[in-house]
């Protein structure tokens, strides 16, 4: 069955179907009230309260299936995109799956600089973005080979060293436990990544693609931001405001002791500490934070 042909009336929506960024994925969906009830071992689950299918796909593979049209949008890593190589539009940083593209080698080894690597064996599942780097370390010409060579495995790359099947690899890195776990360490960072948002170049349902955009960036700016009220002496409300500015400005309201007003204000998270403190040895007082659980930017 060709789903694109047969789902005309439904936006056709990629996600990872298990891994590393399954969970904070479909925590996304339900934070974006997409609604779905997913049958076992089922890779396609319709939406309750929307006209979207959601795809359940292995990570690697979502780039391809955007970039060809097959599906309007998905999620998957920026490493991913990378590696695929393909043509699609990207959208939002979702702020989740970070790690870092590393050449690790192993610690007590003759490698220290990726140039001590050229002619040696690399081992990676990222070979399109390992290959490329080569090609810019060597200096390659159209019509050269490259001297480094690179071999292609699909999962546990860190135990390649150890087992004499590679001289270095190129993985991800996100606490690096497990490279400090296999005696590697890191000589060259070759991507910094993250969990994105991808755009087919002629998705089906547009308004569609804005109204999800829109949901998500609301998720993000709700864990980004906390809710700081607090009441103050109005003759200090302008040093006050300079601590609290708000993300446009800080809602000010009467209060009924004339000498005073509350404040409402958006600060950000890894802030609201400090900016307490100050609040606090400003003049301000009843000062409180509330999370803020979802909200339109
Ligand atoms: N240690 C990590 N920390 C954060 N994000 C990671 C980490 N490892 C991978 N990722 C991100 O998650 C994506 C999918 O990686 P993952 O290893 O889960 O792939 P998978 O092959 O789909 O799953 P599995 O390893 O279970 O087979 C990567 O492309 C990357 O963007
Ligand atoms: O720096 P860390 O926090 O230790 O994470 C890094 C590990 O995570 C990823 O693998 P994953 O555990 O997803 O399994 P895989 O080896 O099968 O890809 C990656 O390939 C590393 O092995």
């Amino acid at each position: 069955m060709d789903l694109v042909n047969h789902m005309t009336d439904r936006l056709l929506f990629a996600v990872p179907k298990k891994g590393r960024l399954y969970e904070k994925c479909t925590q996304m969906l339900k934070g974006a009230d997409i609604q779905f009830n997913r049958s076992n071992r089922l890779d396609i689950a319709l939406c309750l309260n929307l006209p979207i299918a959601l795809i359940f796909l292995p990570a690697a593979d979502i780039p391809t299936f955007v970039g060809e049209g097959r599906c309007d949008i998905g999620i998957t890593g920026y490493d991913q995109v990378m590696e695929s190589d393909v043509d699609v539009k990207m959208g939002m940083d979702l702020s989740f799956g970070k790690c870092k593209l590393q050449i690790q080698v192993p610690q007590n080894g003759p490698y220290q600089t990726p140039e001590q690597l050229i002619g040696k064996t690399i081992v990676s599942s990222f070979v399109n973005l390992t290959r490329k780097y080569f090609e810019t370390l060597e200096g390659v010409k159209e019509d050269e080979q490259l001297k480094t060579k690179i071999k292609y495995v699909g999962g546990s790359v860190e135990a390649s060293c150890a087992l004499g099947v590679g001289d270095a690899i190129v993985d991800l890195v996100e606490s690096g436990e497990t490279m400090k776990a296999a005696g590697l360490h890191a000589i060259e960072t070759i991507l910094d990544t993250s969990a994105h948002l991808i755009y087919s170049k002629h998705p089906s349902h547009p308004e569609l693609l804005d109204l999800i955009q829109s949901r998500f960036e609301g998720l993000l700016a709700a864990n980004k931001y906390v809710l700081c009220n607090y009441n103050a002496p109005r003759d200090k409300l302008p040093e006050l405001l300079k601590v609290t500015p708000g993300r446009r400005a800080a809602t000010v309201s009467p209060l009924e002791d004339d000498g005073w007003v509350a404040v409402s204000s958006m600060v950000e998270r890894k802030d609201i500490a400090v900016k307490m403190d100050k609040l606090k040895s400003l003049g301000a007082s009843d000062i409180l934070t509330l999370e803020i659980t979802n909200c339109r930017v």
